[in-house]
């Protein structure tokens, strides 16, 4: 479902600020696949997220969704294959528009242009059908206005906008991160549980090792641009932060840093 095939990325090539974000990145994900990313800090997480939707285009290899190679098309051409959820509960939605609003923009992103009527009777009843499995109430607010909805409400929100279209991939990257660890653990819960009543093929960003630990059927540990460690379903199970830290100290032969990293 999602295929990249050696990519590399550097930004400021041959000048003295020059990064290597990614280098020959080999990432595979089956149809179905809830993969959770963890890295130190600059280890090229966001990076490849970015590359991933079309942010920023890879210097060399391949980028493939849902069979077709994407690499040509920019961010709002691969919208309607993508689905994602940002750090910022801000960023997923139209603080000035309505709660129906946002979800009829959501669900036209990828019908055809004459397809897109806005608010329907029969949208309204779909939404509010939707918005009754977030269980906080929203679909008694259809017509309230979102910038007035808590951080937790709006990243609920935002998952449902980004998956109930059902598309080929969903990008969670660190989209707790920001929320305070009550409504943080309710939209870890929410995810796990879209996800697998939806099957949607899923990476996932975080500094939360526990979480990385907790959801999805895969890790996989960055470094230095690169896909130091993945483990696969039938590990995954067995994994601890304790065994993780010593994996990567027996990988990269020091001790993970990261600043931002939740260890427990
Ligand atoms: N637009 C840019 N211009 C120059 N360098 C960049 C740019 N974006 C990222 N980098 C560099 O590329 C490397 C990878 O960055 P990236 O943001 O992907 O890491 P990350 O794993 O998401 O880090 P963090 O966990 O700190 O958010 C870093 O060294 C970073 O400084």
């Amino acid at each position: 479902m999602l295929k990249l095939n050696r990519v590399n990325k550097i930004f400021n090539e041959g000048t003295a600020d020059e990064k290597i974000a990614l280098e020959d990145v080999n990432l595979e994900l089956k149809q179905g696949d809830f993969v959770t990313i963890i890295g130190s800090n600059g280890a090229g997480k966001s990076t490849l997220m970015n590359i991933i939707s079309g942010v920023l285009f890879p210097d060399e290899g391949r980028v493939e969704i849902g069979g077709s190679v994407v690499n040509q098309l920019k961010e709002h051409q691969r919208a309607p294959l993508i689905g994602r959820v940002f750090q910022d509960p801000m960023a997923g939605t139209a603080p000035t528009m309505t709660i129906e609003e946002n979800l009829a923009m959501a669900y036209s992103r990828n019908r055809p242009r004459k397809l897109r009527k806005g608010v329907t009777k029969a949208r309204r009843d779909m939404f509010q059908e939707y918005l009754e499995t977030l269980h906080l109430g929203l679909e008694n607010r259809l017509t309230a206005k979102v910038g007035l909805l808590s951080g937790g409400e709006r990243q609920a929100l935002s998952l449902l906008m980004a998956t109930f279209t059902q598309p080929k991939v969903l990008l969670l990257d660190e989209h707790t991160a920001a929320l305070d660890p009550a409504r943080a653990s309710l939209i870890t819960q929410l995810t796990k549980r879209i996800v697998a009543d939806s099957g949607l093929t899923t990476l996932m960003v975080t500094h939360n090792m526990q979480q990385a630990i907790d959801l999805g059927n895969r890790l996989i540990m960055m470094d230095k641009g690169m896909i130091i460690l993945d483990v696969p379903p039938e590990q995954k199970g067995s994994l601890t932060i304790e065994r993780l830290l010593k994996e990567f100290e027996r990988l990269r032969g020091e001790k993970f840093a990261s600043d931002r990293a939740v260890l427990g």
